[in-house]
């Protein structure tokens, strides 16, 4: 349990800890208010055991007098108003502490995802390769809120119980030490017996419980992201009973969870009553019998007991809750203190290509693969001309275009803009001056303009920019004879747009930020050859005016380039314009003809 307490105490903020320290203060105030709240009811059975305590010299005697009472009625009247008040006011207390609590841990929620989203973001992309984005999504939104609810939640209740009860456990030793030892010592003891003997289960049924969730969230998003693979090979049903197999046991798990954290409620209630009877027999017999001289000490540990049960009933189950959510925990803790490498500057201002694009000696090797993915690359790219880079599958293509974008750092050569070296220093300088076009672009359920201008929030959208992007993407003619024309919405994952009209709109998007360099990695390779020819256009129409580098298996697609680059096994095997390498042969000549496999 100390194990989580750590945990917890690394994952929060400054701010949360000084709020955890006033926190802690107000459970103080209400454990100290519960006693209170008890003890008040002594002093009431006092009087009803022994009406002449209110003559004499006694604190009673004096507080009859001091109020002016005239009979033993109205001042037990008195007294029980009193009495009820403290209660209500001892219940206030708790009130405000639960919910101090409660806005505590709900805005853990809030820290933790944020921080987690933050970390994740600012990975390097290279870290985003070994993982699934459907783990991480689960642990940004499932696994804080599980975390919060099944380990910082009980374990903020558990300090709140575990104070109060030790307070009034105190004072009840004072009021009578040896019915109160005996009691606190039992409960006790059996309660650490039980969470001892299911500490194993606990950790066992919480490990599963984890797999079982990412199961169902990868399952989900591999269903509901493939649809239409889904649909012609008629997955519905397989999907539906390999999402029914983790969701059982997640379900199972929390239903077992759940039915351990109360199973000693009942034993608890009747261990209760039992005690209570045994200590009126241990009180009646030290006493010599006398029922007036135990009443308020029997009385103040009944309503002891009866604030206790629940109390010592919870918290068992929040240890229980802990011990379960141990794994979740761990590994958010894991995500949250994996060291992530520094962050790029930002940048205001573009390093703009004016001369050329330099690679000099790059080599790149994915991590954990056995042999490097690029190697001694020499390209030069000169300002505003185009570039195709072509190869057979695996050649590295597209691992030469993510080095172009920085988002891979080479681990040997440099890659140089008009001579500037594009290290952290310079990478969001060079990136502001890239425009990117993928096979497949992420649209989102918006406007054609948002869309666009993506990541923009929609005040700051400029619509001359959206139009003439439009325009140089060749996306007017499509946008002109739509009704509300940018403004259209193009529906969730852009359904209602054929494949030509999105990769257009990639184009456009590319094109909004007016970069120096636009690079499209098969950019078309999935589109039919008249979509594609369209889309070439627009490309076309680009050309003397920006950098194109353009990532094709096509032949047809670089057919027009200053010059093309021929990949093979990590290389550069030939550099030329299409005329001349189809003269030279080798793996262009192979992929010209169709052959695949040079890599
Ligand atoms: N994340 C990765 N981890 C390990 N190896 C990788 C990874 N991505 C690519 N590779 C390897 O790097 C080599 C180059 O891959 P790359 O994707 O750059 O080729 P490509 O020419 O773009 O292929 P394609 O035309 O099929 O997209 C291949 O051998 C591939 O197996």
């Amino acid at each position: 349990m100390l194990a989580t307490y750590r945990r917890i105490f690394s994952l929060l903020s400054a701010r949360d800890r000084r709020n955890f320290l006033i926190l802690v203060a107000l459970m103080v105030a209400a454990g100290a208010a519960e006693v209170v709240g008890v003890a008040a009811i002594i002093p009431l059975f006092a009087v009803i055991a022994d009406p002449a305590a209110i003559s004499g010299d006694g604190m009673l005697a004096g507080l009859y007098e001091w109020g002016g009472f005239t009979d033993t009625r109205s001042f037990l009247g008195a007294l029980c108003l009193a009495v009820f008040t403290v209660l209500l006011l001892s219940v206030a207390v708790r009130i405000v502490t639960n919910y101090a609590s409660a806005r505590f841990s709900r805005g853990i929620v809030l820290t933790l995802s944020q921080s987690l989203l933050t970390k994740y973001l600012r990975n390097p992309y290279e870290w985003y390769l070994a993982r699934h984005s459907a783990d991480l999504a689960k642990s940004l939104l499932a696994e804080t809120k599980q975390v919060v609810n099944g380990s910082i939640t009980p374990a903020i209740k558990f300090i709140s119980d575990a104070i109060a009860t030790v307070t009034m456990v105190l004072f009840l030793v004072r009021l009578e030490p040896v019915g109160a030892v005996l009691t606190a010592g039992t409960v006790g003891g059996a309660f650490t017996f039980l969470y001892w003997w299911l500490r194993h289960r606990l950790d066992e049924i919480g490990k599963d419980r984890r797999h079982a969730n990412r199961e169902r969230f990868q399952i989900a998003q591999e269903a509901l992201g493939g649809i239409k693979d889904v649909k012609i090979l008629a997955l519905e049903e397989s999907y539906i009973r390999r999402f029914h197999g983790p969701s059982q046991r997640l379900a199972q798990h929390q239903a077992t969870m759940d039915i351990l954290g109360e199973v000693p409620r009942y034993g608890l209630e009747a261990l209760g009553f039992g005690g209570m009877l045994l200590f009126l027999f241990f009180l009646l017999s030290t006493s010599g019998g006398d029922p007036g001289a135990i009443l308020p000490i029997f009385g103040a540990f009944a309503l002891a007991g009866l604030r206790l049960l629940p109390t010592v009933q919870t918290l068992f189950r929040s240890s229980t809750q802990m011990r379960f959510n141990q794994t979740a925990l761990d590994a958010l803790f894991g995500d949250l203190s994996e060291a992530t490498g520094p962050s790029p500057r930002p940048a205001t201002v573009n390093l703009p290509l004016e001369r050329e694009l330099v690679l000099d000696g790059i080599a790149y090797n994915y991590p954990g693969a056995p042999a490097p993915s690029l190697e001694g690359i020499d390209l030069t790219i000169p300002a505003r001309t185009s570039c195709g880079i072509v190869g057979a599958t695996g050649a590295g293509k597209t691992t030469l275009v993510d080095i172009v974008l920085g988002l891979l750092v080479p681990h040997e050569g440099e890659l140089r803009v008009d001579g500037t070296k594009i290290d952290e220093t310079t990478l969001r300088a060079w990136q502001r001056s890239i425009g990117y076009v993928q096979q497949s672009i992420h649209l989102t359920d918006d406007t054609i303009a948002a869309n666009i201008a993506y990541g923009i929030a929609p005040d700051k959208i400029d619509e001359e920019r959206v139009a003439r992007a439009g325009r140089m993407a060749r996306l007017d003619e499509v946008v002109d004879a739509l009704p509300d024309g940018y403004r259209t919405t193009v529906g969730d994952r852009g359904l209602r747009l054929s494949g030509g009209q999105r990769q257009r709109i990639a184009i456009a998007r590319a094109l909004y930020r007016d970069p120096e360099v636009i690079v499209f990695d098969e950019a078309t390779s999935a589109l039919d050859t008249v979509t594609e020819q369209e889309v070439m256009d627009a490309i076309g129409a680009l050309r003397g005016e920006k950098t194109v580098v353009i990532v094709t298996h096509r032949l047809s697609t670089v057919t027009g380039c200053d010059q093309i680059v021929v990949m093979r096994g990590g290389r550069v095997e030939a550099t030329g314009r299409y005329d001349e390498l189809r003269r030279r042969g080798g793996t262009f000549e192979a992929l010209l003809t169709g052959i695949r496999g040079a890599a």
